[in-house]
Formats: C-alpha cells, sequence, structure tokens
C-alpha cells in the first residue's frame, strides 16, 4: 500500500472549544491506483489531503505514505520525505510569476537533487504540450496552460503520489477535461499513484475508484 492510514482524527481548537474535522478515516492506497475523493464542503477533503501530504499531522491515527511513517519524522525530515515522493496540484496553480515555465518546473527537481533538472523540466513540458512555451511567465500563460505546468512541475521529480486539490475548480469544462487528460496520462506514464478531490462527478468517474467523506468520515468506497 502507498497509502495506510488508521484511524486518523483532526482535532483543531483549544480543548474547551475543540472542533472535530476528521473523525477516525481508515484509507488504504495500492501503488498505481487513482482514487477520487469527493464529499460536500466541510466534510474534511482538504484536511485529509494536507495530512496525507504531510503538510498538517494528524491529531491521532496512524499515518504510512510511501513506507514512511510520518509520526515518527520531525519537521525537516517530513520535509525532505515529502520532496520527490510527493508532488501537489492545485485548483489555483500556484506558479511563482518570476519564473518562467521552465523554472517553475525545474527548480523543484534541482532542489530534489536532479543535476540536469533544466533538460528535464523541458521534456516534461513538452509532454504536457508546452514544449512551445518553456521562456513563458505564467501571467503570458492561459488558465489551462498554467495548470499543465503545475502538472509538469508535481510530476517532474517522478513522485510516488500526487495530490490534486480541485485541479479543474479555474477551469471551464473542456479546458478541464482536457487537463485531466494529461494529469492521467502523466500519471500512468510514471506510475504515480493519484488522489484527487473534486466536486465534479465525471472526472470522479475517470478514476479506478471513488470515496466518498461526510462530516470527517469516510462514508463510501467504491474500493470495498
Ligand atoms: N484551521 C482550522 N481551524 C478550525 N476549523 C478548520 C480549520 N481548517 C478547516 N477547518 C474546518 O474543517 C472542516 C473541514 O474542512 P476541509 O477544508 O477539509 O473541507 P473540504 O471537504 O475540503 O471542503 P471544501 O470542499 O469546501 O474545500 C470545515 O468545517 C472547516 O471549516
Amino acid at each position: 500500500m502507498v497509502i495506510a492510514a488508521r484511524d486518523v482524527t483532526l482535532t483543531l481548537g483549544d480543548a474547551a472549544a475543540p472542533t472535530h474535522i476528521l473523525k477516525g478515516v481508515d484509507f488504504a492506497v495500492r501503488r498505481g491506483e487513482s482514487v477520487a475523493l469527493l464529499g460536500p464542503s466541510g466534510s474534511g477533503k482538504s484536511s485529509l489531503m494536507a495530512i496525507l501530504s504531510g503538510l498538517e499531522r494528524a491529531t491521532g491515527g496512524e499515518v504510512r505514505v510511501a513506507g514512511l511513517d510520518f509520526a515518527a519524522l520531525d519537521e525537516d525530515e517530513l520535509a525532505k520525505a515529502r520532496r520527490g515522493r510527493i508532488g501537489i496540484v492545485l485548483q489555483a496553480f500556484h506558479l511563482l510569476p518570476t519564473m518562467t515555465a521552465r523554472e517553475n518546473v525545474a527548480v523543484p527537481m534541482e532542489l530534489a537533487g536532479s543535476d540536469d533538472a533544466f533538460a528535464r523540466a523541458d521534456a516534461e513540458l513538452a509532454a504536457v504540450g508546452l514544449g512551445h512555451r518553456l521562456d513563458h511567465y505564467p501571467a503570458q500563460l492561459s488558465g489551462g496552460e498554467q495548470q499543465r505546468v503545475a502538472i509538469a512541475r508535481a510530476l517532474g521529480p517522478r513522485p510516488t503520489l500526487v495530490f490534486a486539490d480541485e485541479p479543474t475548480g479555474n477551469l471551464d469544462a473542456a479546458t478541464g477535461a482536457q487537463v485531466m487528460d494529461l494529469l492521467f496520462d502523466r500519471q500512468r506514464a510514471t506510475g504515480a499513484t493519484l488522489l484527487v478531490i473534486t466536486h465534479d462527478p465525471a472526472l470522479a468517474e475517470r478514476c479506478d475508484r471513488i470515496v466518498t467523506l461526510g462530516d470527517g468520515r469516510i462514508v463510501s468506497d467504491s474500493g470495498r
């Protein structure tokens, strides 16, 4: 299993007024699987993704991702472990505005220790159909193009896992569908495992498995 989460809880706020956001989530994902995470607004999807991607710590339970026990790692070790193993694609793209497309893709690979990061960035951008936009800045790219750069950036270091939080949320339907075609293509080509938060049932249907959260718990799982 590339993700093995057991009885994961997340409680925020002070002891007098705690907010129970995740209430005991058991969740396992096989290597190479694509999983859609559905659920109403506020059900805990983004919180679960933050925990599984190592950006936030669970309050309780066990989280093992890509063979690592997150609870056993300190902040520095966790940050280092994430690099290269976990790629993230967000709704709002989050490219660095002062860097070109090539630099946005190359820099994370350099940080992950690659010595040919720029050549690899060019290949990644070509793979998402942006070989002719290498030196463009984010402001010079359309929303769909920016998200394709974000996909190249996330997949470039060949992560074991890719997390995508509403990756088509800022795109029109046709552009969103093209972006998802690319994300699935690149996921399959690289053998990555994909977890995608979405409100779009059509997108969810394209995944191997659909998991639905409700009020901090898994309420259905097509893989069970
Ligand atoms: N730092 C925080 N402090 C207190 N409550 C929080 C905090 N972060 C999130 N929450 C609450 O946790 C719940 C789950 O939030 P989360 O963002 O995980 O939901 P979601 O399912 O991703 O929602 P959406 O689809 O709207 O993005 C919400 O009720 C939210 O208000």
